[in-house]
């Protein structure tokens, strides 16, 4: 019989943030030699945690292991020490793309090992509570998926069941077009040399979500961003759209088509934000959000925007006949921000019909456009290339020119999640 929750023995094989986060709010953990005295003395008070030197001395006497580690080496740490795995014993992963993980646990766990596997879909730094919260039966029985449910419930998230590909569809757009458009931002104000909260082009609700979940993005580790990205093939595609969307759209307004222009993008608001879906009051308000800001400069200086950005992930959703309140159930804090500051454009004939103008009439932000033009495709290229170095070189070039305002960025950008996340719930 498996043990019960009580007395089941949990490891957890990767010992970064995630991981951490995990064992804190679990029991049982173990790690390798090069970090055994630091995560000794770390775990030191915290009741029913070991630390153990190994993967192999955590699997051979768990009944429940997670595998907590770079997307990109799953496979060899599966290699290394899944032939350990208790007998039994259930095996899951915590990687953000679960092709590559799975296949890595059919290729090397024994075959009486059980696989559910799960995806916190959200950061270490997030409240687990109410987010969703991925299991997969992969390779399993229900009761197994019970005690997967039993021992992560603990954690009080919403527990959503995919399985490994659905999760794969999902998240390419939930998480990695997300990032694609925010890496966007930051490429071309780096190409720019700007720093968008000095300029008053960017003042305002809108401006401030861009502004702080750029610099949240950048300051997080780039494995986790290539990994979900270069690894999940469906990623690769809709990321593809998004930068194509982006270019078909910045051609419209250098042209100055505008009647054009407007009817594409009227079209693909239509077809995403069909009647019917405002029951998901995502309630971002400018006087919610005017309080995010890095700047100090007054928000009636600030002139209209063309919001390429958030043009762009419409047509895309719309050319690929995505319709993103769908995907609520699986979504990220990130994405749900996203959805937010799109359909408070997008809902508002307005401040539409004001952005698409201002991407007709005003060069202020052409060069702004035409970088951000660049930007996603360069994403797009190096995502498709699935270069993790490459991926990383450009990634960190960035990161490094924002780094001195992370700390900053980071208090208000918590802030931010804290007062929307209170305010939006992932319910369809
Ligand atoms: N950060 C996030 O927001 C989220 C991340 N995820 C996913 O969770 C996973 C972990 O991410 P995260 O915790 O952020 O990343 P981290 O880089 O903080 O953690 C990864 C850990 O894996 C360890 N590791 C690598 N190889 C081995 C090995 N052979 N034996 C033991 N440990 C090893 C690393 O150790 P060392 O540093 O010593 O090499 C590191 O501590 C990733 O797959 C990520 O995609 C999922 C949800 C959210
Ligand atoms: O919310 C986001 O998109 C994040 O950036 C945090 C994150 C990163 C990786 C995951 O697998 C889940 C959540």
């Amino acid at each position: 019989m498996r043990r019960t929750k009580e007395d089941a023995s949990i490891g957890i094989i990767g010992m970064g943030d995630m991981g951490k986060m995990y064992a804190h709010k679990l029991s049982d953990a173990g790690w390798r030699p090069e970090n055994y005295e630091s995560l000794q003395q770390e775990f030191a008070s915290k009741q029913g945690v070991t630390i153990f030197p190994n993967g192999h001395l955590v699997s051979r006497i768990s009944d429940f292991i997670l595998y907590s580690v770079e997307a990109g080496v799953i496979d060899r740490v599966v290699a290394q020490y899944g032939p350990s795995t208790k007998v039994g014993a259930v095996v899951g992963g915590q990687t953000s793309c679960k092709a590559p993980e799975l296949a890595a646990f059919e290729k090397h766990l024994p075959k009486d090992v059980e696989i559910v596997s799960c995806h916190s879909l959200h950061g270490p730094k997030v409240n687990p509570k109410g987010q969703p919260l991925v299991i997969i039966q992969h390779r399993a029985s229900d009761e197994a998926v019970q005690f997967v449910d039993s021992i992560l419930s603990s954690f009080g998230s919403k527990h959503v069941y995919l399985t490994g590909e659905m999760h794969d569809r999902i998240t390419a757009d939930t998480q990695a077009v997300t990032h694609a458009a925010f890496l966007s931002m930051g490429t071309a104000w780096h190409a720019n040399q700007q720093f968008p909260w000095e300029m008053s082009r960017w003042v305002g609700g809108i401006e401030n979500v861009k502004i702080n979940i750029t610099l949240r993005i950048y300051s997080n580790k780039w494995h986790v961003y290539a990994g979900l990205a270069i690894l999940n093939p469906a990623a690769k595609q809709q990321i593809r759209q998004y930068a194509e969307s982006v270019t078909d759209l910045y051609k419209l307004m250098i042209g100055g088509h505008r009647e054009e222009l407007k009817a594409r993008v009227k079209a693909a608001g239509a077809s995403v934000f069909k009647e019917g879906t405002e029951a998901q009051d995502l309630l971002l308000r400018d006087e919610v959000l005017d309080r995010f800001s890095l700047s100090n400069r007054s928000r009636e200086m600030s002139p209209p925007n063309s919001h390429l950005s958030l043009l762009a992930i419409v047509d895309c959703w719309s050319k690929l006949g995505i319709v993103p309140y769908d995907h609520m159930i699986c979504s990220t804090p990130l994405f749900r921000l996203w959805l937010g500051v799109t359909e408070y454009l997008f809902r508002n004939p307005e401040l539409l019909e004001e952005a698409l103008d201002t991407a007709i009439d005003d060069n202020s932000f052409r060069s702004d456009d035409l970088e951000f033009t660049f930007a996603a495709r360069a994403w797009s290229d190096c995502v498709s290339f699935g270069d993790f170095e490459s991926y990383r070189d450009r990634f960190e070039r960035i990161a490094q020119y924002f780094a001195p305002r992370f700390p900053e960025a980071a208090t208000l950008g918590n802030e931010m999640m804290k007062t929307i996340l209170e305010k939006t719930t992932n319910q369809p």
